[in-house]
């Protein structure tokens, strides 16, 4: 499917963007354009992979005329470049704004005149009933996203969007936190062990957005089915893994944090097609016109529930195990100690 074609990935140096590349370089793909703004870990890419097939553009998404020149003969694009930390988005939303709202619309604008043929746009779960200016960002970028498939079509290009859970062992998340604090013998430091989290490993993002790339029509929005676990439970399974017996130090809740995060509104779940694996749900097609705002409500949207980290799967302590050892990343820092008898 990807056979000599040109995919471009936004933000391509993150994590990402590097699990996209081993997954697709010993592909027939002809060329994958990164597009991020820091010439460092883009040398760093470039000393790793070392591959013809990679092309390197620096770039901010907030200018538009440097995406020009990078989308030239581009086929595809994966548009993963957002600030996606909570904290430093509360302190800066407009900086948020800047490039998850208004460069979201540049990558779009210039996707649609260069008549790309499909973007699949790469969204979180804070983004629903957000609470935080990250959050809040990211669902204007949804709706923009929408908002061209719908109002004026995108031409030839199909927009989609794909919206994650927590990504395991992400860099700055909670994990390699808590492995580093098990690790030095610091306390755990858990927010509030009650908190939910839906759990998906990196590859998961990948095949979710593959999945999405297979299915878009345009305006759709993906979700994969996700388990979810409590930050309690996630701090025993890694103690747990590390044979440790580390104490636990309770901090309470960080500001923008939700006790749990929601995959799908109710609008969004009474209409979400379930497909294995995923749902998928199609673009509301009404126009400005439609009555149902001010007249009709709708009644099964008032008996549905959302679909959040509470009423999903729960993982068990045992099964949250399973799943941190089936990680690189674990199976790294087990390796470099001497946690790694017995496993
Ligand atoms: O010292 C800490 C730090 C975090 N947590 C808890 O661990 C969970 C996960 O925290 P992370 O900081 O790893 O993740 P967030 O849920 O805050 O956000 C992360 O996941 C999001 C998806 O939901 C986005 O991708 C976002 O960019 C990314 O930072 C939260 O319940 C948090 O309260 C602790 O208990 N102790």
């Amino acid at each position: 499917m990807f056979k000599d074609k040109t995919l471009l990935i936004t933000g391509g140096t993150g994590s990402f963007g590097n699990a996209v590349l081993r997954r697709f370089l010993d592909t027939e793909i002809k060329e994958i354009r990164i597009f991020s703004r820091d010439e460092k870990k883009q040398d760093d890419m470039r000393n790793e992979f070392k591959s013809s097939k990679i092309k390197f553009y620096v770039g901010d998404v907030r200018e538009r005329s440097s995406l020009q020149s990078a989308m030239v003969g581009v086929n595809y694009i994966f548009h993963a470049a957002a600030l996606k930390q909570v904290p430093s988005c509360e302190f800066f939303p407009l900086e948020a704004v800047r490039t998850n709202v208004l460069g979201t619309e540049n990558v779009l604008e210039v996707a649609i005149a260069n008549e790309v043929e499909k973007v699949i746009c790469l969204s979180t779960d804070k983004a629903v009933y957000p609470i935080n200016a990250m959050g809040m960002s990211k669902a204007l970028m949804e709706k923009l996203a929408f908002s061209k498939s719908r109002l004026h079509g995108s031409g030839k290009t199909v927009i989609s969007v794909t919206r994650y859970g927590n990504v395991m062992a992400s860099r700055g998340s909670v994990i390699p936190l808590f492995v580093k604090q098990i690790k030095s013998g610091l306390p755990i430091t858990i927010t509030d062990p009650k908190m939910t989290r839906f759990m998906m490993s990196l590859d998961e993002a990948v095949d979710l957005v593959l999945f999405a790339f297979n299915r878009a029509k345009g305006g759709e929005l993906f979700v994969q089915k996700s388990p979810a676990a409590t930050i309690g439970d996630l701090g025993v399974a890694l103690n747990n893994i590390f044979k440790a017996n580390i104490p636990i130090e309770f901090i309470g809740t960080r500001h923008g944090e939700k006790l749990h995060e929601t995959l799908l509104t109710r609008e969004e779940w009474v209409k979400a097609v379930n497909l294995e694996d995923f749902y998928m749900v199609p673009l509301d097609v009404r126009d400005l016109n439609y009555g149902k705002y001010f007249v009709q409500g709708q009644q099964q949207v008032s008996e549905a529930e959302d679909y959040n980290s509470l009423n999903t799967y729960r993982l068990s302590t045992v099964e949250i195990e399973k799943m941190l050892l089936s990680l690189p990343y674990i199976q790294g820092e087990l390796k470099s100690s001497n946690y790694s008898e017995g496993i």
